[in-house]
This record gives C-alpha cells, structure tokens and sequence, in this order.
C-alpha cells in the first residue's frame, strides 16, 4: 500500500456518513438540512449548532452560509419579506458520489464544537448494524376523496362567479413507517430516481414552529428563485399536469404530450404573475424561454423558465425581491392571491405547514437556490403525511383533479420503494 492510499483508508475510516451525521443531529437535537441539487451528484449536509430557530425575513445578500426553510403561510405572505426559519451551516459536510458513501467526504466548514464532534465520533465507533427493510403502509381516509372533490366543486363554482381565477387546493395522505426509517436511505433513493429535482431532507427539531421534531423530505421539480456565482437570477412558470407515461407503461416523448386549453391557461396565469412581478420593479431586461413541456419523474409539467443577468442590470438584490414578491406563487396559491389564500384557508382540512413553502441553500459556493416545496413529506416518528395540490380553474374537473393528486402523491411513494 503505498503512503497516500493509506491515508485515504485513514480518511474514510474517520469520515463520518451523511446517515451518521444526520443521526447525530437527530441524537443531539439540531437542526439539519441535506440536499442535492439538480443535475448535480455531490450531497450537502449542515447542521446548526446556535440557537432555537425563529422565523426570520429571508435577505440572501446578507445571510450567513446556510439552508432557509419557510412556511406557506407565515406572517410573510401578509407582510411581503419572505420569513423562513433559518439553519446555519455551523458543520458543513460535502460528499462526493460513488457507492460509498464516506467517499470524498469533506468537511467544508465547522465551528468548534466540542460536544457536537465527540457526538459524531461516538455515532461512528457504535455497531454497524444490518440496514432495517424499510416498509410502510397507506393509512385507509375513505372520506377523503369525496371531501377534496367537494372542494373542488365549489372551487369551480366561486371561479365560475368571478370571484377568483385559479385556486390550488392541496390535500394529505398518511402512511405509518414499520419502524422509524433511516431518512438518509429514503434521500439516496430519491437522488437516484430523480436527478432533475431538487431532493431534500430537513429535520425540525421539537419547538421549531410550536410542533413536534419533525422531518420534511422531498423531491420537488420547481424551482423558485436563485442566483449563481455569476449572479445569473432564474425562476420558473410551471403548471399543468400530466403523466409521463402511456397507459401501457412506455415513456412519452416531451414533445408528443398535449395539453388542453384548460392546462395553457392555468400555467399562463403563473407565467403572468411573474411577468407582473418584474414590471412591478419596472425590470424588463429579463429572458423568456417556452412554454416547454418538462418531465418530473412520473409526470409532465408545462414550464416557462425566466432569467436575468442582475450584474448587466446593475441588481445584485433582485433574489432578494423577487422572492418577496413571489411566495407563495399562483403554482401552489392562486389568483388574485388574496382570494385564492382566503379560499385555501377556509377549505383546505388540514394545515399546509411547510408544504408549499420554499426550501433551500443560501450564500452556499456563492449561490443561493431556493425551491417550491412540493412532491414531500413530513415525518413525525414512524407516521409521514404525504401532501399534493393541483391548480384548479373554473374548467376543472373535480375527479381528474383527485388523480392528479394521486399521481404527484406517486411520485414520493414510487421514489421511497427504491
Ligand atoms: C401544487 C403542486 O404542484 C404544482 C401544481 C401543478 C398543477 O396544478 O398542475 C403543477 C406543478 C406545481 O406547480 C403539488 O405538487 O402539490
């Protein structure tokens, strides 16, 4: 063996897992986000070792490196400053591909921490223990669909008067876990069979948001607003929903799907509400690309991607603002927003928590991305409680409403079975 591949044993024996950092997180009661972004293979992973999260307005320009997590509805939707709660990243862990998962491990950035680091080394010397099979099993709702059909009923109604001109109108699905599942297994899958999302783990510990510890994982295809090293901003338009497969099991080409004048509609209300949001900033120097149809697992959206060079423009805020006036989106809320909010707020069963909020690195590598919360989970002990929305406009269809939520529920449920 020659010198350096000893020590690159030494490294691996001594590099923790992304499954035995995040276990130590869970031990010790910090808050941590892991995430791979899009078409990337390298896996982040930081844990905050400060303070309890609060709520917070979301400024990228003045964040310290981190991972931003916020509310559909928080007091920002009222008051425009796009509150999320905030993890530090205190302990930054980068890993690189491979089977191993120790490969390539690194360890970007950490603040001393004792506790935390004796913490990990105690994870790590414990037994290896064989992986548990990770199964879990759909809790029965017999009434629900007949109560998200109901909604949407009387969605379609109020639209049909005038009152609004698209509303999302979201609903759960429970599944109970056999045993607590190792979330980094269910991450790994997930990269796997999504390389196109945005794939995410959070873990809450109890008290963040007045809740229980809490998990939040997702796969999610829409991004909300980021900005690269080279301080290029992009958003995106997405909505209409199909499945990417014939009923025979093969694969549609993008350019073969069709969409119905109902589906052009409702992503060109989304479209249009950005559009209104640069104007609102009197921007005009902004690039359009589509409608295109886009593939997200198992399913198709219509997409219309925006960017803009905010050093051209002299704009390094532009993020920043842009998020404000964005979140939360007619994608996941409606239009005009304030009809939509009171109508989700009045209908919708359950509390969207941080279901259709948005989610992601900030000041990480110079860039901040931040996305959509959707196509996600949250786990709570061995119970998880699956979330899905779909746009509604006075056309729609109550049932085909229920199978797109079926089908956007698949997309977890098909990435977790591995
Ligand atoms: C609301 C969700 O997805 C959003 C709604 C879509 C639609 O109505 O067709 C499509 C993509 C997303 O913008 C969800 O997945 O829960």
């Amino acid at each position: 063996m020659t010198a350096s591949s000893e020590l690159t044993t030494a490294v691996r024996l001594f590099a923790p897992s992304p499954s035995q950092v995040w276990q130590t997180a869970h031990e010790t009661g910090h808050p941590a986000a892991l995430w791979r972004l899009p078409h990337q293979t390298e896996k982040h992973l930081i844990v905050h070792l400060g303070d309890t999260l609060v709520e917070q307005p979301t400024d990228l320009d003045e964040r310290p490196p981190g991972f931003a997590i916020g509310l559909f509805n928080s007091a920002s939707a009222i008051h425009n400053e796009a509150c999320a709660y905030y993890l530090q990243a205190d302990q930054h862990y980068v890993f690189g591909q491979g089977d191993d998962a120790s490969d390539a491990v690194q360890l970007r950035h950490a603040v001393q921490d004792e506790a935390f680091e004796q913490a990990v080394q105690q994870v790590m010397q414990r037994r290896q223990t064989t992986p548990a099979v990770i199964s879990f099993t759909e809790v029965p709702d017999p009434d629900a669909r007949a109560n998200f059909e109901a909604t949407v009923a009387e969605a379609t109604r109020e639209m049909q008067a005038g009152n609004f001109w698209k509303v999302v109108i979201s609903r759960t699905k429970t599944l109970d876990f056999s045993q607590q599942p190792d979330v980094t297994v269910l991450f790994d899958r997930l990269c796997a069979a999504y390389p196109a999302a945005f794939v995410s783990a959070v873990f809450l510990p109890e008290g963040t948001n007045n809740a229980p510890a809490q998990i939040w994982l997702s796969a999610t295809p829409e991004r909300l607003v980021s900005v690269d090293g080279n301080g290029l901003f992009k958003t995106v338009a997405l909505a209409g929903t199909q499945s990417a497969y014939y009923p025979d099991g093969t694969l549609k080409r993008t350019a073969d799907a069709l969409w119905s004048q109902k589906e052009i509609e409702e992503q060109a209300i989304v479209s249009r509400y950005i559009i209104g949001c640069f104007k609102k900033i009197r921007l005009r120097e902004y690039l359009e690309e589509g409608p295109k149809t886009a593939q997200a697992g198992n399913l198709m959206h219509l997409c219309t991607q925006y960017s803009v060079d905010t050093k051209a423009v002299n704009f390094p805020q532009l993020g920043t603002v842009m998020l404000r006036l964005l979140h939360p989106t007619s994608a996941v809320c409606g239009m005009p927003r304030p009809e939509a909010l009171s109508f989700i707020q009045t209908h919708e069963r359950h509390n969207r928590g941080f279901y259709a909020g948005f989610l992601g690195p900030v000041n990480i590598d110079s860039a901040s991305s931040l996305f959509v919360h959707i196509r996600c989970l949250k786990l709570e002990g061995q119970r998880a409680t699956l979330y899905a929305g779909a746009g509604l406009t006075e056309d729609s269809d109550p049932q085909k409403e229920w199978l797109e939520t079926e089908m956007k529920c698949q997309t977890l449920l098909r990435g977790m079975n591995g």
